[in-house]
């Protein structure tokens, strides 16, 4: 339905959101990628391919011109959601992840391209399958990798100006590293890093405000330490850093676990750089087993737990029993996608401390006993963070634009009037939320001097003037939100009479 009608789709998809977006989305989009190959009917998206190089700009170019494009999602496919490299079928989270950009980001379905870079794959199983469509060689690493994604980046900028480039589901070794180059080069996000810092900084800053506490007193461990878990960490320590402390200090306040247990200072040179900087000390840490995480909630006393790691059940009765132990109301938040890599059911982490737990969750979950459980996802915060570094015309996306979508989400909590109601607005006003969002975005992005929207021509004619308070602001990005509606069908002479937004 979506590659036919688009209005109906759309439209259908905000009428039953609840039902249908975990079909379009998480958990559903894990099996389609797993199974693209084999379910394959028809392209769609733009495929670039690391044996071909210079077809780059040929490939984007049938996508449009310089005015036609405003966002692009791409994905090599490596750390898809927890389920690892899917290789080409990758493709499928870009597709689902521009799909929400219009259902909850207002961004004209046309103006979005989906894009899939194919650079190999380690997983074997695709390698063997004689139906696989992707590249059967290893994952191309190094200079060809860094090569090929300069060229794509080049192509991209110089084709579409305009367009904020949104990373997604690149592996732990290729995604920060990306992230870190082009961010000073043009408007682009890595979703699993920020995206995912952002709403669970949101849904913990609406947790501590349900229990009168303040984030300078938080001890946070974070279970996981790859994107996700070290883009969380980052996301605290910036706020933390805007609440007086010093990054040191916050730092302080966060222990990272991986597959190795707690990282300490001396495991430098098998950590990355990212994970050194939040590494406990060694010293400190003699004696006590620092690959059991009950022993670390033992000695840490975290008010936070965050689970990251795509390790099913790891959140135990006895981790979440002893949380409750040293916490009356532990923040738990099981974050691993799809539904059945969550470290732990909120049922049970409700059940194993009396109701207490304010609990959020990665995948979708019905309430339990009253309790409405968020999904602490990250399109919370990705559509409203893409809509407004659109709209806003902005040069770079910076943290502080990023912390200002926090505090906006946050602010937005129906759980600080009644805890049982969730830390997050609810689903079925998600396109009002990414709104929101937005605003908040642009006009952090309007005091930094980074938004370029009044300086140019609109594409409707005339210069755009963006009103500076929040409420004049955010009736602005609405008029530009797309909407699923049946346009009138009129001659080309006079569509330019019935624009009611700039598109
Ligand atoms: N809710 C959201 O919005 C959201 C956003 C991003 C990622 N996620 C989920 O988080 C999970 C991780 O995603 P990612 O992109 O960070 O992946 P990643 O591969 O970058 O990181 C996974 C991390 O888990 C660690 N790990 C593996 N086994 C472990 C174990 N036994 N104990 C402790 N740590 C272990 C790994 O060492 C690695 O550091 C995925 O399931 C993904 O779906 C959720
Ligand atoms: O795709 C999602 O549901 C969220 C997140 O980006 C993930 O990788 O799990
Ligand atoms: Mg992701």
């Amino acid at each position: 339905m979506r590659q036919q009608n688009k209005v109906l789709f759309y439209e259908l998809v905000r009428r039953h959101i609840r039902e249908l977006l975990p079909i379009i989305y998480t958990p559903t989009e894990g099996d389609a990628i797993a199974a693209y190959s084999h379910r394959f009917r028809k392209p769609e998206g733009c495929f670039l391919d690391i044996t071909d190089p210079d077809s780059i700009d040929e490939r984007l170019s049938k996508f449009g011109e310089a005015k036609d494009i405003d966002y692009v999602v791409v994905s090599d496919g490596e750390g898809i959601l927890g389920i690892g490299d899917q290789g080409m079928g990758g493709i499928r989270i870009s597709i689902a992840k521009a799909a929400l950009m219009t259902l909850c980001g207002g961004l004209h379905p046309g103006r979005v391209i989906a894009v899939g870079l194919d650079t190999g794959t380690n997983n074997k199983n695709l390698l063997n399958d004689p139906l696989y469509m992707g590249n059967k060689f290893p994952r191309v690493r190094g200079e060809e990798y860094d090569i090929f994604m300069e060229k794509f980046i080049t192509s991209l900028t110089k084709r579409f100006p305009h367009a904020v480039l949104h990373f997604e589901d690149f592996g732990v070794i290729n995604g920060r590293p990306v992230l870190e180059k082009y961010r000073k080069v043009l408007p682009c996000f890595n979703d699993d890093i920020q995206g995912t810092g952002a709403v669970v900084m949101a849904s913990m800053t609406a947790a501590l405000k349900i229990t009168k506490r303040e984030l300078l007193d938080s001890q946070v461990v974070i279970y996981g330490a790859g994107s996700a878990g070290l883009g969380i960490a980052d996301q605290i320590v910036n706020h933390m850093v805007t609440k007086g402390a010093t990054k040191e200090e916050a730092r302080a306040k966060i222990h990272c676990m991986d597959r190795r247990g707690l990282i300490l200072d001396d495991m430098h040179d098998k950590s990355t750089p990212a994970q050194q900087s939040y590494a406990d000390s060694a010293a400190e840490w003699e004696g006590i087993d620092t690959r059991s995480l009950v022993d670390v909630i033992e000695k840490v006393k975290p008010t936070v737990l965050v689970g990251c790691s795509t390790q099913a059940g790891a959140f135990t009765e006895e981790v979440i029993k002893t949380m409750y132990k040293h916490n009356p109301r532990p923040i738990i938040f099981p974050l691993s996608n799809p539904t059945r890599l969550h470290e732990c059911v909120p049922e049970d982490a409700l059940k194993w401390t009396d109701f207490n737990a304010l609990v959020a969750t990665g995948s979708p979950f019905k309430p339990v006993e009253g309790h409405v459980i968020s999904e602490n996802n990250n399109c919370f915060t990705f559509p409203g963070i893409g809509l407004g570094a659109v709209l806003s015309r902005a040069t770079v996306i910076s943290d502080t634009m990023i912390s200002a979508a926090v505090d906006q989400l946050a602010a937005g909590s129906p759980g600080i009037a009644d805890y049982k109601k969730g830390l997050l607005a609810p689903l079925e006003v998600i396109d009002e939320t990414s709104a929101q969002v937005a605003t908040a975005v642009i006009l952090q992005a309007l005091k930094e001097g980074v938004a370029k929207v009044e300086e140019e021509e609109s594409p409707a004619g005339g210069k755009v003037s963006v009103p500076r308070d929040f409420d004049g602001c955010m009736k602005w990005v609405k008029e530009q939100m797309w909407k699923p509606v049946y346009r009138p069908m009129i001659k080309v002479e006079h569509v330019d009479s019935i624009h009611t937004h700039q598109y």
